[in-house]
């Protein structure tokens, strides 16, 4: 805004003579227009304002400047006396701004990385980014990173846990991995219902959970087959003055809680639960959180649709071989997904979503977290392990677990944590399976889509989704077989 005073002097001038008044290096007479030095470089606007030919602040010292050989405005500042400044003063008066680039260069970045390591008592190997010992980093230098990266994690509160489950020596800088239960509700969903787990833990800031398939704990008529799938450290004693009522919400009852049946649930003894021989090891599934792929259905992967499949596999009806005693007979399915809130392969969603934005480009999944700093894999599967034995899942003596997954750096850090894995099941993306058999059920005796819903896209990797299939989500898989191991059959044409 001008002063009352200045408006007739600038009345009938053109915006660029304005401009050349406000701008000029010698500030017009005191209570005049005040030089404005404003935080847009006013020759710059200048410039940017005149008609002709492109101009910019280095054609000031050239003699096409639009106002030299013109007649001065009143009160315009001869530019014919104009010379140029001595070049160190001004840079003296006005510091040049630096782009100064945030992400150091990757070999300094493995340095550090290095010195760090070797600080925490570990060295590793940091020239194959791709390399096993890369994936398998300890779970809380990942963590933490994972958890100062990703700002919108939940900020659960404190937890004092009460059951100590890891079966692995820590190093003397880390408290012993403890996870709890804090709560458990029983959820239907599209393949039956399932009991959600919420766990804290003393390592990171998240809130992991636990998808346990063990319908069969809903039905007191039904004979059990099966140990039931039940969470040590929710069923503890909490407190000496604990309430029924307080056991209860917090999800710590057996069968089917309804406002007629609300039965406490006791301590589990902390013997492990045996299956017996005749019954199939439980399935489960370790899944690393997706927002993308889970929540707004992307096709950029398939870990919706790995979800999905995942929870209906699991929850299949089990066949139990008859013996000279009783007849063939199915029961319930059994096992859980551990779900891991290692967004983006422990990237977390800000660097997975510029992540995507490299592989536009044309880079692959591999590729792009490595040019943006990260590992190719920077997830953990310590809490993983403890959550597990905290089910009485996978435990040396108990019930060993069979696994879905094609991922075998999953299946190594999870032995190292001490899981007893008996088999891997693969989890073969369904328009795989659509393509490799088109005979309605596939090897595994698994229910291939009608053709109608093979290209079924909308909210096809949502939970009770069909297949899916897109040029993004092949490229994944085809990256994930040849630059991370998974161990999928290839087709010859995906191997291009
Ligand atoms: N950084 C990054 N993460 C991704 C990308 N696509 C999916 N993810 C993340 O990858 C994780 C799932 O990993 P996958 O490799 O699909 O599966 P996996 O769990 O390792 O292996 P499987 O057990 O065989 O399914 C989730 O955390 C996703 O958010 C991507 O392009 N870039």
């Amino acid at each position: 805004m001008l002063p009352d005073g200045d408006l007739g002097l600038i009345q009938g001038l053109s915006d660029l003579e304005i401009l050349d008044i406000l701008t000029a290096p010698t500030p017009p007479p005191k209570g005049r227009l005040q030089r404005r030095d404003a935080d847009l470089d006013p020759l710059l606007l200048a410039a940017a304002a005149s008609s002709g030919p492109h101009v910019t602040r280095n054609h000031y010292a050239h003699d096409f400047f639009p106002a030299v050989g013109d007649p001065v405005a009143v009160g315009a500042y001869d530019w014919t006396n104009w010379k140029p400044e001595d070049s160190s003063a001004r840079q003296e008066r006005r510091p040049r701004l630096k782009y100064v680039s945030r992400q150091g260069p990757r070999s300094q970045k493995s340095k550090k990385d290095i010195e760090q390591e070797k600080e925490n008592g570990r060295v590793r190997d940091s020239s194959d980014p791709l390399h096993c010992t890369e994936n398998l980093l300890p779970a809380a230098r990942r963590n933490s990173v994972s958890s100062s990266q990703s700002s919108d994690a939940p900020q659960p509160s404190p937890v004092v846990p009460t059951i100590a489950v890891s079966a692995r020596s820590q190093t003397e800088t880390l408290p012993e991995l403890t996870v709890k239960c804090m709560a458990r509700t029983r959820v239907p969903t599209p393949h039956g219902p399932v009991f959600l787990h919420l766990y804290h833990n003393n390592r990171d800031q998240k809130e992991h959970l636990a998808i346990v398939v063990d319908p069969a704990q809903l039905q007191d008529d039904l004979p059990s087959f099966a140990p039931p799938i039940r969470s040590r450290s929710l069923d503890a004693v909490w407190s000496e003055n604990e309430t029924e009522m307080e056991r209860i919400t917090r999800g710590a009852y057996t069968g089917r809680l309804s406002a007629s049946s609300q039965i406490p649930s006791k301590p589990l003894d902390s013997q492990p639960s045996i299956t017996p021989d005749s019954i199939p090891s439980p399935l489960i599934r370790i899944h690393s959180e997706c927002f993308t792929g889970e929540t707004i259905g992307s096709m950029r992967c398939d870990c919706g649709e790995q979800l999905d499949e995942a929870i209906r596999q699991i929850s299949l009806p089990i066949a139990i071989p008859s013996s000279d005693l009783s007849p063939p007979t199915t029961i319930p399915g059994r096992g859980a997904v551990i779900y891991l809130r290692q967004e983006g392969r422990g990237i977390g969603l800000l660097s997975k979503i510029r992540a995507y934005n490299l592989q536009d480009l044309g880079h692959d999944t591999v590729t792009a977290n490595l040019m943006l700093g990260h590992k190719a894999d920077e997830r953990g599967y310590e809490i993983a392990g403890a959550i597990l034995r905290d089910l009485g899942l996978g435990t040396k003596v108990g019930e060993g677990v069979r696994i879905l997954t094609n991922n075998p750096d999953k299946m190594y850090a999870l032995e190292k944590e001490g899981i007893r894995i008996v088999e891997r099941v693969p989890m073969i993306p369904r328009s795989w399976r659509c393509r490799q058999n088109d005979h309605g059920h596939d090897e595994a005796g698994i229910l291939v889509p009608e053709e109608s819903d093979r290209m079924t896209v909308k909210g096809a990797t949502m939970i009770g989704g069909g297949a899916v299939y897109g040029e993004d989500l092949d490229k994944y898989l085809r990256t994930k077989v040849l630059r991370m191991g998974h161990m999928l059959p290839l087709l010859a044409e995906d191997a291009l």
